[in-house]
């Protein structure tokens, strides 16, 4: 029984039902034009426009090492376009509402969209509503505002309403950031505008043991001597993997996803080695979550920027027999709740699952210091797939969370990043009111005048133009620059950025 809701341009529609569903079809519609608007279900993941014939060139290789990372039913890439959430031509938006037990996504298939949600191996005694599904129709540019509208008034999620600034170690340091490297950046941090103070990935015994290793002080003292310095203090941590070296995996693999013949399923390859995934359903993996998090906070810790979440998501055996989408909310929930006044950054994270458990969200692949648009977008890391989700995905920023574009690289030493590639994403991410996060050795001459750009820029209302075009036209209006308008294309680099009187004319 389709249950429709009239909108005064297009309609949501959703259904009841119960049983084992599995993968259910719930829509379908001939493509009616030759460029679509694609998306993936997590922040790595990119959101393009791609022809309708485009052939993803996903590799079983490829997959052997990301595993979910791109999809929870990865093997769908190897024979159809998928897009995740959402999916739009120019003149058409076909997106879901929510992801809070199936998972919903679009084939192109036989030149239709076909429209799914995959409910798993969950069954429902009673009816229940599946994901509501809006179709709209209208000018791309605005649908995909309207669209977060739909999402932000569904889901109704509460985050804070600071938008930080700060310093991230990864994008310089990578895993071999030292906590002699942590004691100069933090001297050096005072002299520019940051509010918090990052360490990411590299202070931890190992991934699933997450206490400092031998060379990190207590996690009491890096916390302390980062507020020491005046900074928010903030950790990375991927809090639902769980490495095949690690202790938790010897001694608690009744704590993992497991495959059907019940044995630790592997979620993804990284660091060198198998990662597997915490089960989420079960209540000791929540008590781990709990006490973690806890420990975490008690230790001083106020910025969690949490990593690798679509582990908890995967497919697979669980202590109790529902989606693996139902167990990941659970998961983002014990976090939440044990942290609720802190600041969690949601990253490698699958997107509308993490509505209402999330204060950021990284939105695009890792940022590099090499900027280069013709690198297949496989999740890895790239500024120019960076920026590009910046613009696409720009319209969940501050409706959802508070969009995360990743840092910016200011330095002018050992990057392939010009400062024309650096401006770009400096008055983007400002224009769009971002995050805004910096991660370089601080000991190095950079580009600095940027992070003054940016931070004029933010602050005020925003739209971008020409989505599915070539070029992208931002327009921003707030009290400290006015009305401008930056027209950027991201292949061939040329930008203009202007004052611009006509700003929303004509928009609604
Ligand atoms: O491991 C740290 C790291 C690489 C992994 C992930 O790709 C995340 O998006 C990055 O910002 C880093 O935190």
């Amino acid at each position: 029984m389709e249950i429709i809701k009239e909108l005064k341009n297009g309609k949501i529609i959703s259904k009841k039902i119960k049983g084992k569903p599995g993968k259910v079809k719930v829509f379908e519609e001939v493509l009616s034009d030759n460029y679509i608007l694609i998306n993936n279900w997590q922040s790595w993941g990119p959101t393009k426009v791609i022809p309708k014939d485009f052939k993803l060139n996903i590799s079983k290789e490829f997959l052997e090492k990301a595993r979910f990372s791109p999809n929870p039913n990865p093997e769908l890439l190897l024979d159809y376009i998928v897009s995740d959430y959402f999916i739009a031509t120019k003149d058409k938006l076909y997106g879901f509402l929510s992801s809070k037990i199936g998972h919903p996504y679009f084939l192109i298939k036989d030149g239709k969209i076909e429209g799914y949600i995959d409910y798993f191996e969950e069954e429902f005694e009673d009816y229940i509503e599946t994901e509501p599904l809006a179709v709209l129709n209208g000018n791309i540019d605005i649908l995909l505002r309207e669209y977060g509208e739909l999402l932000r008034d569904y889901n109704k999620p509460q985050f804070k309403d600071w938008n930080p600034v700060g310093w991230s170690s990864w994008y310089y340091y990578f895993e071999n950031l030292t906590w002699d490297d942590v004691l100069k950046n933090l001297k050096l941090a005072k002299n520019y505008p940051f509010e918090v103070f990052q360490i990411d990935d590299s202070w931890q015994k190992d991934i699933g043991d997450w206490q400092p290793k031998e060379s990190f002080p207590s996690l009491k003292e890096m916390a302390g001597t980062i507020r020491k310095f005046g900074f928010v203090p903030g950790i990375w941590l991927a809090p639902f993997s769980v490495s095949e070296t690690s202790s938790i995996f010897k001694e608690h693999k009744d704590w993992l996803v497991k495959d059907d013949a019940g044995n630790p399923k592997v979620a993804y390859q990284n660091w060198g080695k198998n990662i597997y995934a915490l089960d989420l359903s079960n209540p000791d993996v929540l008590d781990f979550i709990e006490t973690l998090f806890k420990s975490l906070k008690d230790s001083g810790f106020e910025y969690f920027k949490i990593d690798f979440l679509f582990a908890g998501a995967i497919p697979g055996k669980r202590y109790q027999n529902i989606s693996p989408i139902r167990a990941y909310r659970l998961g983002m929930e014990k976090i939440r709740k044990t942290v609720s006044d802190n600041f969690i950054l949601g990253c490698g994270a699958p997107l509308l699952p993490s509505i209402g458990y999330v204060d950021g969200m990284r939105i695009g692949p890792d940022t590099a210091p090499y900027y280069d648009p013709k690198i297949p977008d496989n999740l890895g890391p790239n500024a120019y797939s960076a920026l590009r989700n910046t613009i696409t995905r720009y319209f969940m920023n501050k409706k959802l969370w508070l969009n995360d574009p990743d840092c910016l690289l200011l330095r002018k030493t050992e990057t392939n990043l010009t400062t024309n590639q650096k401006k770009m994403f400096a008055i983007t991410a400002g224009m769009l009111d971002n995050m805004i996060l910096v991660s370089d050795d601080l000991e190095l001459e950079l580009d600095d005048f940027l992070i003054p750009t940016a931070l004029k820029l933010k602050g005020g209302e925003y739209f971008v133009e020409g989505i599915m075009d070539k070029a992208f036209t931002i327009y921003t209006k707030n009290e400290k620059v006015g009305e401008v308008k930056f027209r950027i294309c991201l292949e061939t680099e040329k930008s203009e950025y202007y004052p611009d009187k006509d700003f929303l004319k004509g928009k609604k």
